[in-house]
């Protein structure tokens, strides 16, 4: 795997491979002055023409990744700084007809939504001055910085907590897609988990991510409300070797050894659907699980730096294993020290994730930290939204069970849990719901 060097210019400031510039009609506007049609063109040469005509260099905010595709965006695409995502239910009494009409409401606010454009007919000030806007307009002039919104099913969507079959969708159900089991030390709080459906809104200003929830929700009226939602700043991961590997509250280089997108062979492994496993609607696809896991940073930073780097099993400075080398090197688990006992320690938190002891298993992480205020102590409610893609939830369980030892969970308390079927990505003319539901 490719090293990024640590003179390299944030992530946010160059064009991810897939990535596009995209001059909205909205940033031609302000950038040149004058009206014109949305350009779409690639690469380093998009960049080249951005600046010949607008005499100014694509900025992050004109980024924008394909909400079309084989698999949906914001799995392998390079992750960005900022998440909304939103958990939600089915209203009651709604119907199979409702869920159709939601996704497929959904799908066209999402194609509008990841080009940086107004969503409706008239958008956020174009309509009757005499009725709500379409677009609640906190995004105008933002670009599509980046959206990325991936879709998701969960388990009571197919059947819900009743065994009830509320859209006759049981017999579609994946049989992988079940709600987690109770993991040692779950202290898990129902209203933060599980839901019907998701959406994981990821962008590069917190306001785009923010105001495509808003509208999503909003286009929900009536059909689904939201069960529970999360914002993140700071992603805790890199899916991209051109991407600079972030910290965590803990302080410490998050994502090194994350499965990247360009381990292509290991995503196919690791991430996306087969054929083989089906059912046919979901190959190309994936699951995430979410886990809300509140920090107790306030004991952490109590505890002493050689005590913090043998939990992790890393260094706190570069992020390289305790058994030696840089940030990328492999970590030697056999590695003794002088006196016999293990560098990296057996309870050690990279120890019991990494892919040696769980049959080979990498999964894709995709976190963020969040900071929600405080508790009645005075203690910050922070923590690290874990979210990781993986072709069978029952990856992260078998990885989860092995950290049942670990160290670090003195300092942890997963909150909340949940778990969807991301279904693979469509093309233009069709919706989101398509497979599932036809
Ligand atoms: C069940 C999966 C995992 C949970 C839950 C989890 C929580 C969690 N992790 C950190 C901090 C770090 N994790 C690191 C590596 C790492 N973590 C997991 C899985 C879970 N982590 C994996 C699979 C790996 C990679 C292991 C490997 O292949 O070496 C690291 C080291 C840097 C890195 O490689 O990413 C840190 C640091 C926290 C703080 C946390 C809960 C809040
Ligand atoms: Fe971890």
């Amino acid at each position: 795997m490719t090293e990024p060097a640590d003179h390299e210019p944030d992530p946010a400031d160059r064009v991810a491979p897939k990535a596009r510039i995209e001059i909205t009609r909205r940033g031609l506007l302000g950038l040149a002055g004058a009206g014109a049609a949305g350009i779409v063109v690639g690469g380093a040469a998009g960049a080249g023409i951005a600046t010949a005509i607008a005499g100014a260099a694509a900025s992050a905010a004109d980024r924008s990744y394909d909400f079309y595709g084989e698999h949906q965006a914001g799995i392998t695409t390079p992750v960005q700084d900022r998440l909304h995502f939103a958990s939600f239910d089915l209203a009651e009494g709604a119907t199979r007809a409702d869920l159709e009409s939601l996704l497929a409401d959904w799908t066209a606010a999402a194609a509008s939504l990841t080009r940086g454009e107004e969503i409706g007919e008239t958008g956020a000030v174009g309509g009757s001055p005499y009725a709500p806007p379409e677009d609640t307009g906190e995004a105008l002039g933002l670009g599509p910085a980046g959206l990325t919104l991936t879709f998701g099913f969960g388990p009571s969507l197919f059947v819900d907590a009743d065994g009830v079959d509320r859209f006759g969708l049981a017999s579609r159900k994946p049989a992988a897609l079940e709600p987690l089991p109770r993991f040692a030390g779950d202290a898990l709080i129902p209203a933060s988990s599980g839901g019907d459906l998701c959406i994981q809104a990821c962008s590069d200003d917190p306001q785009v991510a923010v105001h495509a929830i808003r509208n999503l929700s909003r286009i929900a009226f009536g059909r689904a409300a939201l069960r529970w939602s999360q914002l993140g700043f700071g992603r805790t991961s890199s899916t991209s070797v051109t991407q600079q590997t972030p910290r965590n509250l803990f302080g410490f280089k998050d994502g090194t050894a994350n499965l990247k997108a360009e381990e292509h062979d290991a995503v196919v492994d690791n991430v996306w659907v087969s054929a083989d496993a089906g059912p046919s609607w979901m190959v190309g696809g994936s699951y995430l699980v979410a886990r809300r896991i509140r920090m107790i940073i306030e004991s952490w930073d109590r505890v002493q730096l050689n005590e913090q780097e043998t939990l992790v099993g890393r260094t706190k400075g570069d992020g390289g294993p305790l058994s030696g080398g840089g940030e990328f090197a492999a970590p030697d688990f056999a590695a003794l020290r002088p006196d016999g006992t293990p560098k990296i320690d057996a309870a050690a938190h990279v120890r019991l994730a990494h892919p040696d002891v769980n049959g080979g298993i990498r999964l894709l992480r995709r976190g963020y930290n969040f900071v929600d205020g405080n508790d009645s102590l005075g203690r910050l409610d922070a923590g690290l939204f874990f979210l990781s893609f993986q072709n069978d939830p029952e990856r992260f369980v078998t990885v989860q069970r092995s950290l049942a030892r670990d160290g670090l969970n003195e300092y942890l308390r997963h909150v909340g849990s949940a778990v969807f079927a991301i279904p693979p990505g469509i093309r233009p003319g069709q919706s989101i719901g398509d497979g599932l539901l036809n």
